[in-house]
């Protein structure tokens, strides 16, 4: 069974609490790293461990949410191995695991509804990495070593 890290802020936590059981009806594990209320709180608290839970393999990919989707976001993708795509539209999760291979599917939850919001996880789910010339521009993501404007080589 495929497992899936989810983390939210206050701003998304209504929606987590109606993604999560609609993923556990199609028979996914969810593991929930909160928020667990609406009350203020700072995404970054409850994105670091959700990445690392990627990171590590606990969990396969991760669903993660707040109010615009920029601040969760930008917190996961500071980890090297985390590949997190804001999609507000069905078609660009389709886009983010096709050509982006990525391992977490971002929602701003300020900005779609709850049926939209399922329809792009949807979309997530049933997409697959194409690899390819993607797989090629994946691999040069992680900020490996210092790299030379000029000509693009680890110096
Ligand atoms: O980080 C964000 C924006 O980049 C998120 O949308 C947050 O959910 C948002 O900033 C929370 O705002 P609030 O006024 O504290 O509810």
């Amino acid at each position: 069974m495929k497992k899936i890290a989810m983390a939210a802020d206050h701003a998304a936590f209504e929606l987590k609490e109606i993604i999560k059981p609609y993923l556990r009806e199609k028979g996914y594990e969810v593991v929930d790293f909160g928020t667990n209320s609406a009350e203020s709180c700072d995404y970054a608290d409850f994105a670091h461990p959700a990445a690392n839970a990627v990171e590590a393999g606990d969990c396969d990919f991760g669903i993660a949410m707040c109010g615009s989707g920029n601040g969760i976001q930008i917190t996961l993708n500071k980890h090297q191995q985390i590949r997190a795509a804001l999609c507000w539209l069905p078609e660009l999760a389709s886009l983010a695991r096709q050509h982006n291979d990525a391992n977490f599917l971002v929602l701003p939850a300020r900005f779609i509804s709850p049926e939209l919001a399922k329809e792009i996880v949807d979309a997530y789910l049933a997409a697959q990495f194409e690899g390819g010339r993607h797989a090629r521009r994946v691999e040069k993501i992680p900020v490996k070593s210092k790299i030379s404007f000029e000509s693009q080589e680890l110096i």
